[in-house]
C-alpha cells in the first residue's frame, strides 16, 4: 500500500496480497514436539485452499492461531493483511469460520438459531434480518427444514446450518475445519458443491481435511502437513504433476508383459488382475508399446496414469497416507 492510500485510511484489499500468510508460526503446548513447527503458509486470494494432513498433524492448532483463538508460541500470522490475534476485531467480521462443529441450540429451530446469531452481531441491521436468515438457509439448502428443531437435524444438516451462520454476512474468507468430517457421502457432496459455489462467487475458502480425494475434488491449492511441519504447498495440479505418473498396460498376458517391460527398464512393476503398472519411463512410450506387440503381448489398453495427490504424498513422506497419523 502506498503512503497516500494508507493515510486515506482505506483497507482496500491489495489484489496480490495473500489472504493468509504465516512466517515461522509455531505452537508448543507442552514440553514435547511442537504441535505446529515453523509454518510458512501462503494462501492466495480467490483460491480454494486445502490444508491436508493426517489427524494430529497440526491443522486445527494452525486454524485456531489464524482465528486468534490461541496465541502462537512464536512466529507471525497475517489474515486479510493484518496481524493475528492483534487485529482480530477488525479481521474476524470479514471471515466466516466453522471450527470443531457449529455452536447450536438444539431446542431452537434452524431458523431461530440463525436469528439468534444474527441478533448477536452488532453490525447486522434488524430490519433486514429475516431476509438475511432466509437467504442463508436457502444457500445451504435448509429452507425446507428451517422450522425443525436443530436437535432433530442430521450431522450434515447441523454442519450446513453452521455454514449458513458463517454466511449471514458477506465474507472475503471462509475457514472450515474438516467440514465433511462425520458426514455420509450425500452430506459430503452437498458441502463440496457449496464450497465450489462459494468459491465461484469470489470467496476464498481455506478448508482442512485428512481426505486426499476431497482436496483433489474441490481445491485449487494445497498445503501438506505432517507432524506439525509443512511438507509442501502449491497448486493441486502442480503437486500431482511434480510426481511422475505410472505406466499402465491392460493385457491378459501379464507375465509376458512384465518380462518385456522389465527388459526395457521399467521399475516397480505391479500386477493386479489383467493390469500391469510400473514407474513411467523417461523414453518414448510408443516404443514400449511396439516392444510389447512384437513380443505377442495382447495389449488392450496402454497409457500413462496421472499421478494423484496420494502419489505425491507418498513421494514426499516415503509413507502411505495414514489417517490415524
Ligand atoms: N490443547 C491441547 N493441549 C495439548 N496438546 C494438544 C492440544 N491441542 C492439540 N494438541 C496436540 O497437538 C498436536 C496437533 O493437533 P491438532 O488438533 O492441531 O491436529 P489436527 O491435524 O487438527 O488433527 P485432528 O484432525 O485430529 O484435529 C496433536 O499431537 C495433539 O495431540
Amino acid at each position: 500500500m502506498t503512503r497516500a492510500s494508507a493515510k486515506a485510511g482505506g483497507r482496500r484489499p491489495v489484489v496480490d496480497e495473500p489472504v493468509i500468510e504465516t512466517h515461522a508460526l509455531t505452537k508448543r503446548y507442552g514440553r514435547g514436539r511442537p504441535a505446529v513447527d515453523g509454518l510458512g503458509l501462503v494462501v492466495p486470494r480467490g483460491s480454494v485452499f486445502g490444508f491436508l494432513g493426517p489427524n494430529g498433524s497440526g491443522k486445527t492448532t494452525t486454524i485456531r492461531m489464524l482465528m486468534g483463538l490461541i496465541e502462537p508460541t512464536s512466529g507471525v500470522a497475517r489474515v486479510l493483511g493484518e496481524p493475528m490475534p492483534r487485529a482480530g476485531q477488525r479481521v474476524l467480521p470479514r471471515v466466516g469460520a466453522l471450527i470443531e462443529g457449529p455452536a447450536l441450540y438444539g431446542f431452537l429451530s434452524g431458523r431461530d438459531n440463525l436469528v439468534r446469531l444474527d441478533s448477536a452481531d452488532p453490525a447486522a441491521d434488524p430490519r433486514t434480518r429475516a431476509a438475511r436468515v432466509g437467504e442463508a438457509l436457502d444457500r445451504v439448502g435448509l429452507a425446507n427444514a428451517a422450522a425443525k428443531k436443530a436437535r432433530a437435524y442430521s450431522l450434515g444438516m447441523k454442519q450446513r446450518l453452521g455454514l449458513a451462520a458463517a454466511l449471514l454476512q458477506p465474507r472475503e474468507l471462509l475457514v472450515l475445519d474438516e467440514p465433511t468430517n462425520g458426514l455420509d457421502p450425500q452430506g459430503m457432496r452437498e458441502i463440496r458443491t457449496l464450497v465450489r459455489d462459494l468459491a465461484a462467487g469470489g470467496t476464498t475458502v481455506f478448508l482442512s481435511s485428512h481426505l486426499l480425494d476431497e482436496i483433489e475434488q474441490v481445491c485449487t491449492h494445497v498445503a501438506v502437513m505432517s507432524r506439525g511441519r509443512l511438507l509442501t504447498q502449491g497448486t493441486v495440479a502442480g503437486l500431482a504433476s511434480s510426481v511422475r505418473g505410472r505406466l499402465s498396460v491392460t493385457t491378459p498376458d501379464t507375465a509376458e508383459a512384465v518380462r518385456v517391460l522389465k527388459e526395457h527398464g521399467v521399475n516397480d512393476l505391479v500386477v493386479t488382475d489383467d493390469r500391469v503398472t510400473g514407474e513411467l519411463p523417461a523414453g518414448e512410450l510408443a516404443d514400449l508399446n511396439a516392444a510389447l506387440v512384437r513380443a505377442d503381448v495382447r495389449v488392450r489398453a496402454f497409457g500413462a496414469q496421472r499421478a494423484s495427490l496420494e502419489d505425491a504424498f507418498v513421494a514426499l513422506t516415503g509413507e502411505g497416507f495414514d489417517v490415524a497419523g
